[in-house]
């Protein structure tokens, strides 16, 4: 696609800077490049040039200069980059001369990779891959991110639109040469045994969105318990530092409050929530709602119990996993049959406890990623149309329905497919995707 404007931003980070870098994509790449720095580079190799004003012949300053001809560059365009010191003045000097170029102006967020993706140097998936890279905080982000950015889950939904495709094929063959029994009954028979594999894949794959939410937005890890169990001094103890309020006055926490872990470079979000107990007052009861709500959305539970003044607490409307941990193990005398009622026993006052319980908090979230496959669907977006085209799947294998309506459920089940990497029709969804980038991506 053929661009007539030319864009340019900074690509690089917040300034000032040792380096900072700007990048031009467009027809008139070559041309700004020519006028400011002379002759055009050898493509792909860093030349060391000066920068001069077009105005007074001034030099700008001097850098790197890499020219990428089109279409072997990122977005498909002609594409420079120039490395250059990142001084604010030094960056605002530049961009201001590279706008005043007829046909020049400041990129909006995301246009480059809008660009690379409307001259197919992208799909969908891999930039919104490419979007989660550039915002990854932890390294099991990242890692996701790079596998998603490389195209694997591409590389699935095109597989199964060429099953569907064939499977499609094959059905209006049969409806086309049914008198001539040119299409046997065992094609057929293989074909719909396919398309209910396919189906058992595509529901499987749409359960591995939980695993890729805790890899993007954290395990949740919710602690509860009676007052005064020794809730906040559990989360300040795993937060390194008084997040939490902690006072011997039961009922001191009223509201969530929540610290998010880097634990061996998975993000974990603990909660701390307000005491559970009968009766409480007004607010403290609005604070048990919340604490009960969020226990129930929770990835794992913490439930405390004080060793030396244990209470009841009902908590038969847990469905979820939880641990069952034993607070203030420094004010009791040892009894085996009491420790044995707890998965971990803690003191925050010894440290006795914190880390294997790290540990097992840890290994809790690694178990439920390992349990999900390789390959994730990693937007609502993408579980949004696997199960729209799960629905058309289903309704596919229907043996009630005519085979030419069972062959058009093939035909839209593989078009939503479709849809996820971007191969069929997505206007609409454009300005939501490249939204998400910052400006000079
Ligand atoms: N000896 C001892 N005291 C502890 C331990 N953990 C907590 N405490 C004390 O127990 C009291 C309550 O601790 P918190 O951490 O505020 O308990 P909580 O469960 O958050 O309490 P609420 O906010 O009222 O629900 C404080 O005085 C703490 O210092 C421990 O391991 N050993």
């Amino acid at each position: 696609m053929i661009f007539n404007d030319t864009i340019v931003a900074l690509s690089s980070g917040r300034l000032p800077a040792g380096v900072a870098v700007i990048r031009i994509s467009g027809p008139q790449t070559r041309f700004v490049i020519e006028t400011m720095s002379g002759h055009l580079p050898l493509p792909r190799q860093a030349v060391l040039r000066a920068f001069y004003s077009q105005g007074d012949g001034e030099i700008l300053d001097r850098g790197l200069l890499v020219f990428f001809p089109g279409p072997r560059s990122f977005t498909g365009e002609d594409v420079a980059e120039l490395q250059i010191h990142g001084g604010q003045a030094v960056v605002s000097a530049m961009l201001k001369e590279l706008t005043g170029f007829q046909h020049v102006r400041s990129a909006e967020p995301g246009e480059f990779t809008r660009r690379a993706f409307m001259n197919g140097k992208l799909d969908l998936v891999k930039t919104e891959a490419l979007a989660d890279l550039i915002n990854a905080d932890t390294q099991a982000q990242r890692r996701f991110a790079q596998r998603n950015a490389d195209g694997a889950q591409s590389v699935l939904y095109a597989d199964w639109r060429k099953r569907l495709i064939h499977a499609r094929a094959m059905i209006e063959a049969e409806i086309d040469f049914a008198d001539e029994s040119d299409v046997p009954g065992s094609v057929a028979a293989t074909i719909w045994a396919d398309t209910a594999c396919l189906a058992q894949e595509i529901e499987k794959h749409i359960e591995g969105f939980t695993a890729a939410e805790i890899i993007q937005d954290g395990f949740r890890v919710v602690i509860l318990g009676a007052p005064n169990a020794g809730k906040s001094s559990l989360l300040n103890a795993l937060a390194q530092r008084d997040a939490a309020i902690v006072t011997d006055e039961a009922g001191t926490t009223r509201d969530l409050l929540d610290i998010v872990l880097d634990l061996g470079g998975l993000k974990i979000i603990v909660t701390d929530t307000a005491g559970l107990r009968e009766n409480p007052g007004r607010v403290e009861a609005i604070g048990i709602e919340k604490a009960q709500a969020r226990g129930k959305k929770a990835d794992l539970v913490l439930f405390l119990e004080d060793m030396s003044d244990p209470q009841m607490v009902e908590i038969d409307w847990l469905a979820g996993d939880h641990i069952k941990v034993g607070t203030k193990l420094d004010l009791i005398e040892f009894d085996q049959t009491q420790h044995d009622q707890y998965d971990f026993c803690i003191s925050h006052l010894s440290g006795h406890g914190i880390a294997d319980l790290l540990e097992a908090i840890k290994q809790k979230a690694e178990a439920r990623l390992a349990a999900a496959g390789d390959i994730l669907p990693f937007r609502m977006r993408h579980v949004e149309l696997l199960e729209e085209s799960l629905e058309h799947l289903t309704e596919a294998q229907n043996t009630l329905q005519p085979l030419e309506i069972r062959a058009e459920e093939l035909r839209l089940c593989a078009n939503l497919l479709g849809r996820i990497s971007g191969a069929v029709n997505v206007e609409d969804l454009l300005d939501v995707i490249f939204s998400q980038f910052c400006i000079g991506k």
